[in-house]
């Protein structure tokens, strides 16, 4: 049977009910996804709806209170978050993560250094620099930075700091690519661009995408999970989402 988007078969990565609590509060609440290769599956929701809660449990940040996450069917629940990136589960953030004195060349450096095997273990940084200069120059050309790699990382435009995040993403080698509002405050072009890129991405990784801007959601999404209060009130193929009465009612509006 072919693997249309939607089923669970052949997912890459499976959380299935996953809950956190926060004292009395259950920020999410019995939530299940499935990330597939090829594919974006959006979760949106509400402000406080538990999007970015799920995301740190997929990542490994903060611990389940319930649930399962198996990644390509081996249980990653309770991998310690380095693990779990070097098992193949990278992540992006809301706020910036670059450090704006050093090069673009050398935050993607970095990402890759610390992603490898030995980290710290400086005295064998000969070959392990030209190791990571080479998959950080990968990710450079992968995500269209190559022409700005010996700049000044905080000299930037917004958006080119948001490619850099997904380029220090890529370079810790994900299958996996959990993206929190990328395209927060990007202006047309950059939205673009950022969606652009993240449809080349999606061959070979599958991406996690949660983000406020419906229209972009729109335009890439293959799957869209929608949270209320930490709970999945729908998850289908975009068109469905669009035409839910559920959806409309909590959250969509007149969108
Ligand atoms: N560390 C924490 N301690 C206590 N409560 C938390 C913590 N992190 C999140 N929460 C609460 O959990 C709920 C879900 O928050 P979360 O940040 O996951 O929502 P979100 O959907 O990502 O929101 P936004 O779109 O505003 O980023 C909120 O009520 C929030 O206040």
């Amino acid at each position: 049977m072919m693997n249309q988007p939607g089923t669970s078969a052949g997912a890459l990565l499976r959380a299935n009910g996953l809950t956190r609590r926060f004292g009395g509060l259950k920020a999410v609440s019995n939530v299940s996804v499935d990330l597939h290769v090829g594919e974006v599956h959006a979760v949106i929701g509400t402000n406080g709806a538990g999007k970015s809660t799920l995301i740190n449990m997929l990542s490994g940040e903060i611990p389940v209170s319930d649930g399962t996450i198996l990644l390509d069917g081996a249980d990653v629940t309770r991998l310690p978050q380095p693990k779990r990136a070097r098992s193949g589960i990278g992540r992006s953030y809301q706020r910036t993560t670059i450090f704006p004195t050093f090069t673009v060349l050398e935050n993607c450096r970095m990402s890759a250094q610390a992603a490898l095997q030995r980290p710290w273990a400086l005295w064998e940084s000969a070959a392990q620099c030209r190791q990571s200069n080479a998959i950080a120059r990968q990710a450079l050309d992968d995500t269209g930075l190559s022409d700005v790699a010996p700049m000044q990382a905080g000299s930037l435009s917004h958006g080119k700091k948001r490619q850099l995040e997904i380029a220090m993403c890529l370079a810790t080698s994900p299958r996996v690519l959990l993206l929190d509002e990328p395209l927060a405050g990007m202006g047309a072009e950059e939205t673009d661009r950022m969606l652009a890129l993240l449809a080349k991405l999606k061959h070979g990784h599958a991406v996690l995408l949660v983000e406020h801007d419906m229209d972009a959601v729109f335009r890439i999404a293959d799957r869209i999970t929608v949270m209320v209060n930490g709970e999945v009130i729908a998850s289908d193929l975009p068109s469905a989402i669009r035409s839910n009465a559920d959806v409309q009612a909590a959250y969509l509006g007149d969108h």
